[in-house]
């Protein structure tokens, strides 16, 4: 199966290194094209994949299609393009729905919302197909997901919130992080900020280990580390006053932003139908 992807930004270098790297796909059957020849062609040298010369020659040569644009380019970019009927396109972006894509092929249509920790093979992707993705092709999608990490099939009206879970979560887990050091700095300076990064990222995956290895759950390690009456328990108190809010004002922030961008893919579908 040849894989074909277009834009090679975080997420499509992130396909070709997580793809490779899993070797459930060989660099060799897939195929890139990115607007800078010279950045595809760096990482070629990496990863010896097929360099296509235009966006057209990946859609004709590949059988899945991974689309890695950012999301207001994805339709104009695919508008351009003739879809071979039996291709298996898959869509990455943030707010552009199978139906957005549905306009432009009328073939199978998968959207995939992929994670920058499956660049280490962990991290769930979450996936959701059209009708016309057969089982062949779902399976044959799932067993590049399960390569990256963990496939998870959902619907595309939960797909928005688990992206935050999923995709979006590493970098507001770098966002806590950073929050969490500068305070520290803040309460001792003679501690130093990249002491304080450094504690906390290998706490970090010290506690992934326990949670996920030993499949403790978060409540069950709350209560090995948080002493009865002692230091952590308060620390814990400030963030049950604090948290919930902060989180709950985050899924609206986020929920509004993807609503927008909805707006904005509609408004770039209904201006091609006054075009033509
Ligand atoms: N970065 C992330 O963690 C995640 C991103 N996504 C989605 O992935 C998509 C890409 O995001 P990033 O990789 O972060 O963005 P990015 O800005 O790093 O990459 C976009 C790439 O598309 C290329 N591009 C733009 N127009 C093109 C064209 N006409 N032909 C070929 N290439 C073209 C650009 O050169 C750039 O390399 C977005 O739609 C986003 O919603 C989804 C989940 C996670
Ligand atoms: O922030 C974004 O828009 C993309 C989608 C989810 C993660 N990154």
């Amino acid at each position: 199966m040849v894989i074909g992807i277009i834009g090679l930004g975080n997420i499509g270098q992130m396909l070709v290194k997580g793809l490779s790297k899993s070797r459930v796909v060989s660099p060799s059957d897939m195929i890139v094209f990115n607007r800078s020849r010279d950045k595809a062609a760096e990482l070629q040298r990496l990863y010896p994949f097929e360099l296509a010369a235009t966006a057209q020659e990946t859609a004709d040569k590949a059988d899945m299609l991974f689309i890695c644009t950012k999301p207001l380019d994805v339709l104009p970019v695919l508008r351009e393009l003739t879809l071979p009927a039996r291709l298996h396109l898959v869509s990455v972006a943030a707010g552009v729905s199978l139906q957005d894509l549905e306009t432009v092929h009328s073939g199978p249509v998968s959207k995939v919302i992929p994670t920058v920790t499956s660049e280490e093979l962990r991290g769930v992707s979450l996936f959701a197909s059209n009708r016309l993705v057969n089982d062949t092709q779902r399976d044959s999608l799932r067993l590049l997901l399960d390569a990256l990490g963990t496939a998870e099939e959902v619907s595309e009206e939960s797909i928005e919130t688990a992206t935050i879970l999923t995709s979006s979560a590493p970098g507001l887990i770098a966002g806590i992080l950073e929050a969490f050091a500068q305070a520290a700095v803040r309460t001792s300076p003679e501690l130093g900020i990249d002491t304080a990064r450094r504690m906390l990222t290998e706490t970090l995956a010290g506690t992934s280990l326990l949670l996920k290895g030993q499949e403790l759950g978060f409540n069950q390690l709350i209560e090995r580390v948080a002493t009865k009456g002692g230091i952590t328990e308060e620390g814990l108190a400030v963030l049950g006053r604090t948290l919930p809010q902060a989180f709950d004002d985050l899924f609206a922030m986020t929920s509004e932003k993807h609503a927008l961008l909805k707006q904005k893919v509609q408004a770039q579908i209904i201006d091609r139908k006054g075009e033509q």
